[in-house]
């Protein structure tokens, strides 16, 4: 089956006039009820022509959150319960509506598809119950966790507790899981609705030019749906992911943290673009593991059923981006998902005796709170109970704990200490597991059936033996995390050893160098995306901008340097050309206004006929990563790019020093002088650390590490003695000052947080 695809058109916002609407909900004249299917939008060369895109169904400004939620996610839910995985998630660009149709207003009628999936789900639930008289046990628990800058966090994890590396995704069985995700029952509707508006608040959100509440996330909320009788238990899990927009920065005004996030925004989205147009060209090798939301979205990988809603807005200024999502969008109808039901798997009555055996304590309230520090396993094939403590006396051969892929047909054998009743839905052709692990009041299911290879035909069987690198790869983690996760759930908790202070704080300041590290890196590479993302679109100024920022990350790199150089020549080029020909024309257009259609005539003349704007832009920014300057870098070099016309509206003034020509400088030293670098080899931290040094403040260098009250007056008297305008420039002055030694330097700047 297709991926679902639904447009919506958001209805106009308070500064938007009728008169700017260009996108419009029409029929395609085939549906029932003349509800529209199609979308239609100008071209933007010529008004008189028009593009129509079609799709499953299409909303126009006037529908409702209720109409949206009836027609596309209701059905779903009969689906959810019925054992498949439901994927919900909206695209658009930025203020387009995906957070007012995910999660809406707190009115009944502005309710979004959330609220209302889980109200339905609640509803579904009680009747079950009611129906089965008690004897199916519904069970509903929810994960929530955000994409930001591309670091997953925990959302019901406060910002402040937050580790700043994120949590980490490992691959289990085909699926990308969240390693250390806290998932919290609830039983009520009222219980979820407290939890995700907890959990929001803790999302990272902003004001921007195009956006009051702008998502800077992607946000993904799981709802863990667990059927339970007396003999099986069925696990569905429904997705709500409410992507972040992409954003065109000439028209956001972002400051810098803003345009961090932007860039990995757009990442992301292009990256998932490349994965929707591999996966339509059906390419070999689809690159979702390029960014951390293609990893955990999976379109076309994950089973089950997967509606898209395509948020857009109908005003002329979105012009382009509205063709660039439409165009992501026509490709993503394409995408087929395999649409299997998760098995059921099979309960062992837990008892207390055997709870106090093998360790295991009903997974309810605080031991559902925090998933263990491992893959969530497909622990259904795991013996729970300690063999060497079980006194079963059936038991002839060591119990096989993972089954070997074999040429021999021969099915896997089942510990035979388990009170297991064989089940196997006869649809269900793969050996797709049941996709989750924490079963509340349960111990941990017995394998599942394996279907015996006897009975495929000789060319299935063929099939199944040419493995790519890549499922080997796939199956070799597997078998790991299967083998670990065994490992760690029979292993008896032994007594733990204390670790001394001494240990702790060295491990303590390791983990902090490591994440000042780690943190610092991946700041520099944000500003040297940005930097090209500016150069390609000619906006030189901000380019090097960024490009000055990205400095101290990458001390005494050359290239850097030279590109920067080379820049602000361009730059004092284009300045001089600017005011001479201001000074020959007699009616000069407007600066800013002739940048801008340059940069159009530029871009129309860039599209051939694909109209994917975006997509230009992602392109430039993904050429980053062939830089050679810049660390990392997979691919093959390209042919540098032909830099744009330089951006006749940018104000800059060089200083004298940084004009002087690419071939003055002779050393790193030199360059990183001309370039305002204090020093060739300062990092973010040693930056930081000499700035509260020279702001002679003893409040605050008495709280560096190694440092008392007493050191602080001495090196402020230091400083004092140098005179008023005296500053400590290098580490190693700093070493010298009376009291410091090389090893307090250390000390502090190890404990600067940057
Ligand atoms: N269907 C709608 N009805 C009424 N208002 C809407 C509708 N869709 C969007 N809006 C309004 O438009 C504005 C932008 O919407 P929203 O924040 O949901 O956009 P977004 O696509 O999530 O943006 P971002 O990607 O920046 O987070 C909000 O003020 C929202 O209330």
């Amino acid at each position: 089956m297709s991926v679902r695809v639904v447009a919506r058109i958001r209805p106009l916002l308070k500064l938007e006039l009728e008169r700017d609407v260009i996108v419009e909900a029409a029929s395609s004249g085939n549906e029932p009820l003349g509800s529209p299917s199609v979308i239609r939008i100008p071209n933007p060369k010529s008004d008189t022509e028009s593009f129509s895109f079609q799709f499953n169904s299409v909303y126009a400004q006037e529908a409702t959150q209720q109409d949206i939620f009836d027609n596309e996610v209701a059905p779903t839910v009969k689906h959810l319960f019925n054992g498949f995985d439901v994927t919900l998630f909206a695209y658009g660009v930025t203020g387009t509506g995906k957070t007012h149709t995910m999660r809406g207003g707190k009115t009944l009628a502005e309710r979004g598809v959330i609220p209302r999936l889980l109200s339905s789900i609640y509803r579904r639930s009680r009747k079950i119950e009611k129906d089965t008289a008690g004897t199916t046990e519904v069970q509903v628990s929810m994960s929530y966790y955000e994409i930001y800058n591309d670091r997953v966090y925990d959302l019901f994890e406060p910002p402040e507790k937050r580790t700043p590396a994120g949590l980490p995704i490992r691959d289990n069985n085909g699926k990308s899981m969240v390693v250390g995700l806290t998932e919290r029952p609830c039983t009520s509707l009222k219980d979820f609705e407290l939890l995700y508006d907890q959990a929001n608040v803790n999302r990272s959100t902003s004001a921007t030019k195009l956006n009051a509440h702008s998502s800077r996330s992607h946000a993904i909320l799981c709802v863990k749906l667990s059927q339970a009788t007396d003999t099986h238990v069925r696990i569905s899990t429904a997705s709500a992911i409410d992507l972040a927009g992409s954003e065109d920065n000439r028209r956001t005004d972002n400051n810098k943290e803003r345009l961090v996030e932007s860039s990995n925004i757009n990442k992301s989205l292009f990256v998932l673009a490349q994965c929707v147009e591999a996966i339509s060209k059906k390419q070999p090798r689809i690159p979702y593991r390029e960014s951390k939301m293609t990893r955990i979205l999976s379109l076309g990988q994950n089973n089950g059923l997967t509606v898209m809603i395509l948020n857009l807005a109908p005003v002329r200024s979105y012009h382009l981006d509205t063709l660039s999502s439409l165009n992501f969008a026509n490709r993503t109808k394409k995408i087929e998902v395999r649409e299997i039901e998760n098995e059921p798997f099979f309960r062992i009555v837990a008892k207390p005796a055997d709870e106090a055996l093998c360790g295991v304590r009903p997974m309810t309230g605080s031991a559902l709170d925090r998933q263990p520090l491992r893959p969530k396993t497909t622990n259904q094939n795991m013996a729970l109970r300690d063999p060497s403590k079980d006194p079963q006396p059936t038991v002839e051969k060591p119990v096989k704990t993972f089954s070997v892929y074999s040429d021999k047909g021969r099915s896997a054998p089942r510990p035979s200490h388990m009170t297991v009743t064989s089940y196997s839905r006869a649809s269900t052709e793969s050996q797709k597991r049941a996709s989750s692990d924490a079963i509340p009041t349960l111990a941990r299911p017995a394998k599942t059936h394996r279907p015996n290879n006897a009975s495929k035909s000789a060319t299935s069987r063929a099939t199944d033996l040419i493995m790519t690198q890549e499922s080997i790869e796939a199956l070799v983690e597997r078998k790991v995390n299967e083998k670990l996760a065994q490992t760690a759930l029979q292993a008896v908790p032994g007594p733990v050893s204390e670790i001394s202070n001494e240990v702790k704080q060295r491990l303590d300041a390791l983990e902090r160098r490591v994440e000042g590290h780690e943190a610092e890196k991946a700041e520099g590479l944000q500003y040297l995306l940005m930097a090209k993302q500016h150069q390609v679109r000619g906006e030189d100024a901000s380019a090097l901008k960024m490009y000055q920022l990205a400095l101290p990350f990458f001390p005494g790199n050359q290239k850097l340097g030279r590109k920067m150089l080379a820049l602000q020549e361009k730059i004092r080029i284009v300045a001089g050309e600017r005011r001479t020909s201001s000074v020959n024309e007699a009616m000069p257009v407007p600066a800013p206004m002739q940048q801008k259609e340059i940069s159009e005539q530029d871009r129309h003349r860039r599209r051939n006929n694909g109209y994917d704007e975006n997509d230009d832009d992602y392109q430039e920014a993904a050429d980053i990563n062939e830089d050679d300057s810049l660390l990392y870098h997979t691919k093959a070099r390209k042919p540098a790019r032909m830099l744009h016309a330089p951006a006749l509206g940018d104000e800059i003034t060089v200083p004298a020093k940084h004009s002087q020509m690419i071939g003055d400088i002779d050393s790193e030293d030199e360059l990183a002088a001309a370039l305002g670098a204090r020093h060739p080899h300062d990092t973010p931290r040693t930056q930081q650390l000499l700035r509260i040094i020279n702001s002679r403040d003893v409040s605050q260098i008495k709280l560096l590490k190694g440092v008392g009250a007493k050191k602080a007056e001495m090196i402020v008297n230091c400083l004092c003695d140098l005179g008023d305008n005296g500053a400590i420039e290098t580490l190693g002055q700093l070493g010298n000052l009376k009291g410091v030694g090389a090893k307090t330097v250390e000390s502090m700047r190890t404990g600067v947080a940057v």
